[in-house]
């Protein structure tokens, strides 16, 4: 039997979407795990940040399962929800959708190209909450917004997060972006350890304008990536909270795959954030089940486009 994909990404974060609406492969968890972990080795397949499983739903348009690299669930993917965002509309031929995810149905919509010939999603990242125990992150306190931790830095000011997924992030100098320490303390708190016991997505910002900032995030599950959307969401988030950026206004957030837009959204002690950016198909392929070889390839051109953003982001950032 055949596994269909579609090779996509968002921002460079690059997923393999496999639709089960369409094909009932008869997966089990433990088959979604294994594939996971096959098809995203970079060196021995076909290479990806993690594979969206795409499901019928009884409540809402589809289903998204995230599975990372490495075979963990994730409770929610915002780079990966707008290629999910586009495959589900361009299939119902509709323009909005609903979205069931781990923990919440979000709304995804077609939006104005980003860049020129660029297709351009928005979704809802959602909800938010700074409990601690929503991380869950093991302190002796609720929340940790804008506070030392000096367990992994004497001197950074961390905030934690959950967008669902759980996001710890500080604002950084170049030098801090520069030094090996985002790695040494990511690599700290997504091994064994008494904080962090699920592991955290964590990221450091460096604000490079008036509304722009650039992220970085080490992924739980995964490791460096060129982009997380939800760790730019929760970023922008943490900024306006600094003052640095403003609610209701769009933040430009540059990373190392490109750029999106954030727009945060304050309803009185919650949140939500929008994300835009886009949602970009490399190829289709067919793989043998049994071998996990290629068996059909076909590109998509959609990448010449999308590299003129990327050197855009890039003259910025640099
Ligand atoms: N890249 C994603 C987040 C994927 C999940 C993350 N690694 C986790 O385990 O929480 C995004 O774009 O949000």
């Amino acid at each position: 039997m055949m596994i269909e994909l579609i090779k996509c990404h968002g921002s460079g974060n690059d997923f393999l979407l496999i639709d089960e609406m369409e094909k009932d492969y008869g997966f089990t968890d433990e088959g979604r795990r294994e594939l996971a972990i096959a098809l995203c080795n970079r060196e021995k397949s076909l290479g990806a940040d993690g594979i969206l499983y795409i499901l019928q739903s009884e409540k809402a348009d589809a289903i998204m399962r995230v599975f990372n690299s490495d075979g963990s669930e994730a409770s929610m993917c915002g780079n990966g929800l707008r290629c999910a965002a586009r495959y589900v509309c361009e299939k119902l031929g509709i323009e909005q959708a609903i979205i069931e995810t781990m923990k919440a149905d979000l709304q995804v919509r077609k939006e104005a190209e980003i860049y020129p010939g660029i297709p351009t999603y928005q979704v809802e990242i959602s909800p938010v909450s700074f409990q601690l125990s929503d991380l869950p992150l093991n302190l002796d306190r609720d929340t940790l917004i804008q506070e030392k931790l000096p367990e992994l830095s004497d001197g950074l000011v961390f905030t934690a997060l959950a967008v669902p997924n759980p996001h710890l992030v500080a604002m950084v100098s170049r030098e801090h972006l520069e030094s090996g320490m985002q790695k040494e303390l990511s690599e700290k708190v997504n091994g064994p350890n008494d904080l962090f016991p699920d592991g955290v997505n964590v990221s450091f910002i460096r604000k490079v304008g008036d509304r722009e900032i650039y992220v970085r995030t080490f992924e739980r599950g995964v490791g460096f990536t060129n982009a997380c959307g939800t760790a730019m969401s929760a970023s922008s988030l943490v900024t306006c909270l600094t003052g640095d950026n403003a609610f209701e206004e769009a933040i430009s957030v540059y990373n190392n795959g490109g750029m999106v837009q954030c727009v945060v959204h304050k309803h009185g002690d919650t949140y939500t954030i929008d994300l835009i950016g886009n949602a970009t198909y490399l190829y289709k392929a067919a793989i043998d089940r049994d071998s996990y070889q290629v068996v059909d390839m076909q590109e998509f051109s959609e990448e010449e486009s999308y590299k003129k953003l990327q050197e855009h982001a890039r003259a910025i950032i640099a």
